[in-house]
């Protein structure tokens, strides 16, 4: 039975996903072999013995011990693209509510009701409506940081509203930039695109590289008046240097997925409980896709989507199959395999591929090789961990 222990509100697609018969999937659960989880922060918890693989059902994997993971040959894996068109909607409701008087413009209906006299209310709007005006989106400039899954689809958004998009990601994959539409304009650096945009919306991973890189410096760069949108992480911006351009008049606008105590009770200032990937539908994708790369892994020891690990797979080829993670460093193979050698298991297909510095392995034999050969390999310097998969 593989035990899996999940985190969070999981969709029910994915946890359909595990058969009954092979798995045991709940909220509190013993020994786990594997973690299902959201944006639960496992950095403070501890590492169980038995912890092989981490599916996080979302992109951002900031709430996941990554470093302690890879020491210990734990497989991380998140759900690339799976809630990119649920956050490229909100992003447009953030744009539409930021260029617009809606909220202001609701919140005033609402103070309404001592107005019985439906021509009286119509009459009064009338007057007020002007309070509530706004710009609208075309013709407009959106700048977009981060032109992954997210950013690249919120581009192609922005061009369909007739806004003109700058775009900078000085780290853009050969994958995401076949995507991006050529009428993205491509900026040199951040302080460029924000000296462009009208709009700037930041789709960025929280990584050290990316902690407060919306800051006093370069929040100088905008033009002011400007709307800054915020679907991506908290520790992306200083949310103090906000308050304070916004203070200024530079920012004109903060919207974002992120409350902070700062933020609360300004008018510039449209705040969402972290609601970017809440639709039922990417809860599903992101689910069953990190179900599904678990179940792989578990059960054919494959490797897709890992954060941490490289992309690896073997189809099956008949007999019994070991998987094993390495610090990589040179010789652990030659090492492995002269322990199946002196035993006299038969290797049958293998592959082997690193990345920084973890290496993993896949390597099928002929017959189920005695718990002593695998007691070998774990023995074997700098092997981390060992499977055998039936
Ligand atoms: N509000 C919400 O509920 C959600 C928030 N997110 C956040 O959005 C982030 C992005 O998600 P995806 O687009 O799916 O990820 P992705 O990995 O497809 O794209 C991220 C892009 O950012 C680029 N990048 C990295 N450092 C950069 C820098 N310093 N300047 C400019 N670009 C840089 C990368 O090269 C990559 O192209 C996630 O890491 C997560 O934190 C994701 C999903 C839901
Ligand atoms: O699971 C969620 O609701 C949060 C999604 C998210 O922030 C992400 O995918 O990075």
């Amino acid at each position: 039975m593989y035990k899996i222990k999940t985190y969070n509100q999981i969709s029910v697609k994915g946890l359909d996903r595990f058969p009954r018969d092979r798995y045991e999937v709940a909220s509190e659960i013993g020994h786990p072999i594997a973690y299902l989880l959201r944006s639960h922060k496992l950095h403070d918890e501890v590492i169980p013995e038995t912890l092989r693989a981490v599916a996080r059902a979302g992109a951002g994997v900031n709430n996941l011990p990554i470093e302690a993971y890879t020491q210990r040959g734990i497989v991380a894996f998140n759900t690339p693209g799976a809630n990119a068109n649920a956050v490229k909607e909100l992003v447009l409701a953030g744009l539409l509510l930021g260029s617009r008087g809606i909220t202001q413009g609701m919140s005033y209906v609402q103070t309404l009701t001592d107005i019985g006299d439906a021509a009286a209310m119509s009459k009064l709007l009338e007057q007020e409506k002007k309070r509530f005006a706004g710009q609208e989106l075309y013709g407009k400039t959106l700048g977009v940081v981060g032109l992954g899954a997210i950013g690249s689809m919120v581009a192609e958004m922005a061009l369909a509203l007739d806004m003109k998009v700058v775009g900078f990601d000085p780290a853009l994959s050969v994958e995401a930039a076949w995507r991006l539409p050529s009428q993205v304009q491509k900026m040199e650096n951040l302080q460029s695109l924000l000296a462009h945009a009208d709009y700037v919306s930041l789709h960025v991973p929280a990584l050290e590289s990316t902690r407060h890189m919306i800051n006093r410096e370069t929040l100088q760069s905008l033009r002011p008046g400007a709307t800054l949108l915020n679907f991506a992480r908290d520790a992306i911006v200083d949310s103090a240097a906000v308050v304070a351009s916004l203070d200024a008049g530079q920012l004109g606008q903060y919207i974002c997925d992120f409350p902070e105590p700062c933020l609360l009770g300004r008018s510039d200032v449209i705040a969402m409980p972290h609601i970017g990937a809440s639709t039922a539908e990417a809860e599903e994708n992101c689910a069953v896709m990190a179900a599904d790369q678990l179940m792989d892994f578990l059960h054919n020891g494959n490797i897709k989507n890992s954060v941490n690990f490289p992309p690896i797979s073997m189809a099956r080829n008949g007999g019994c199959r070991i998987t094993f993670s390495n610090e990589n460093v040179s010789g652990v193979l030659g090492h492995v395999l002269s322990v199946l050698a002196d035993n006299e298991v038969n290797v049958l297909d293998m592959v082997n591929k690193s990345r920084e510095q973890v290496a993993y392995n896949i390597i099928d034999v002929e017959q189920s090789p005695h718990d002593s050969v695998i007691d070998s390999i774990a023995a074997v310097d700098h092997v981390i961990t060992v499977r055998v998969i039936a």
